[in-house]
This record gives C-alpha cells, sequence and structure tokens, in this order.
C-alpha cells in the first residue's frame, strides 16, 4: 500500500493524448479538450485527497500556438471558463492558483482572469495548482539570466555572485516551498520533456504512460504514486 510519509511534495503533469481520445470516440474538437479540462479538475483533487502540497499542468505549451485558429480558441476559452468555475472552489477549499508562462501572447481577456485568480488566491496555503500556459523551460532559464543581468547591471549583485540560487530564484515556479517536482508524470505514450520545466526537472522522478489523459483514473494516479514510492524504496535501499 502506499505511505504517507513518501507521497511526493510536487507532481507534475504533462497531459497529452486528447485529440487521440476524441478521435477513438468521434468527437469534436471542444468536447475533447473539455473532457480533458474535466480530468485536469479529477486529478487536482486526487491530489488533494493523497497529500500532494503542488500540482503543476502543462496546459498550452509555445509549440500549441501552430494548431488551427479554431483549435486554439478553443483551447483559450476553456482555460478561461476553467479559472472563472474553479474560483469559487480554490476561495473555498484554500487553493493557491498560479499561472505561468508568456501571458502577453494570450487573449486579454485570459491574462486579465489568470492576473485576477493568480491575485485572489495568491495567499492559499492549503493546496498550490500551477498552470503552464504558453510555457517554456528554456523561456523560464532566460527570462531568469536576464533578472539577474538586470541585477548585475544595477550593481546590486556582482558576476561572481552569481550561482545556481539566484538563477533558480527568478524562476516562474519559485513561488512555492515545493518548487521542484518530485514526480512528473506524461500520459499517451510521448516520452518527451516537450520544453517543460527543464530547470526544475533536474532531479525529477519520470514516469510515461500509454494511457491517453482523457482516460487517465484516480487508479493509474495511486499506481503512479506506487511507483514513485517503489523507486524512494530501492534509492534507500542502496544507501
Ligand atoms: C494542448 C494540450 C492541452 C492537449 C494535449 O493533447 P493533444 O491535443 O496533444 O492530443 P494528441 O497528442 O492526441 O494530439
Ligand atoms: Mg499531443
Amino acid at each position: 500500500g502506499l505511505q504517507r510519509d513518501l507521497m511526493p511534495k510536487h507532481v507534475a503533469v504533462i497531459l497529452d493524448g486528447n485529440r487521440r481520445w476524441g478521435q477513438q470516440r468521434g468527437l469534436p474538437v471542444d468536447e475533447t479538450h473539455r473532457a480533458g479540462g474535466q480530468k485536469m479538475r479529477e486529478i487536482a483533487s486526487l491530489c488533494q485527497k493523497w497529500g500532494v502540497k503542488v500540482l503543476s499542468v502543462f496546459a498550452f505549451s509555445t509549440e500549441n500556438w501552430v494548431r488551427p485558429q479554431e483549435e486554439v480558441d478553443i483551447l483559450m476559452n476553456l482555460f478561461g471558463e476553467q479559472m472563472i468555475s474553479y474560483f469559487g472552489e480554490a476561495m473555498r477549499t484554500g487553493v493557491r492558483v498560479s499561472i505561468i508562462g508568456d501571458k502577453s501572447k494570450l487573449p486579454k481577456i485570459i491574462q486579465n482572469i489568470a492576473c485576477e485568480l493568480e491575485e485572489s488566491t495568491k495567499a492559499n496555503t492549503q493546496f498550490h495548482i500551477i498552470a503552464a500556459l504558453n510555457y517554456g523551460g528554456q523561456q523560464d532559464i532566460t527570462q531568469a539570466c536576464k533578472k539577474v543581468a538586470g541585477k548585475v547591471k544595477e550593481g546590486l549583485i556582482q558576476v561572481e555572485d552569481i550561482n545556481n540560487n539566484l538563477i533558480k530564484e527568478e524562476l516562474e515556479t519559485n513561488c512555492t516551498e515545493y518548487p521542484n517536482p518530485d514526480l512528473l508524470i506524461r500520459t499517451s505514450g510521448e516520452i518527451r520533456v516537450s520544453n517543460f520545466m527543464l530547470w526544475q526537472l533536474a532531479y525529477t522522478e519520470m514516469l510515461f504512460v500509454d494511457k491517453l489523459w482523457p482516460d487517465f483514473e484516480e487508479s493509474d494516479f495511486v499506481e503512479a504514486l506506487r511507483s514513485f514510492q517503489q523507486r524512494l524504496r530501492r534509492y534507500g535501499g542502496q544507501a
């Protein structure tokens, strides 16, 4: 069985396989991605049920802009709808929501909802959801380096002072006590990191499962947690 003290504090998910799932069922794109969004809500609840403290989800990458405009619009509308409908629940249940990535390319209305949701929930401490929208791991590291370079330019620090911690503090995910994912789950059989949180994933246990994202159930999540705990125990065995 699962041990409470071996739970991952921060779980990251690269949800993948929505379109294949929809095609298998002859569903239109909006119903397909709606199912994906619903699954995200379910997994967020499961994380809280099992004592995970932070859930990061890769919901839209910089590469997704090349999709048909109709699909991008559907995804953007869905993100807006999800943030608005989740607003009340987040405030009631003490959930903090952060939206990371380059928001400037998102529709203005989505930017506004995201900022409002982040601002209103930033003091919440029960659970933390980090939604990566138009996020890229290389872009994250680059913007962090620019911030550090700015501090050198302002004479706040010397070049010799630059170390990993100074960069880490400027990453978009440094806003939590558990900034680095302990477990990364990617669905649909793709075995790639796809420019997700490159710096943060340095020591993350990675699990790639064949199930398509909308088919990912509680039993699959429990299996992922068990697999994670198995690895920790083996590591302990080597000590
Ligand atoms: C963009 C993201 C939220 C959806 C992930 O699923 P997907 O659309 O990449 O689905 P496929 O990998 O089956 O094309
Ligand atoms: Mg895909």
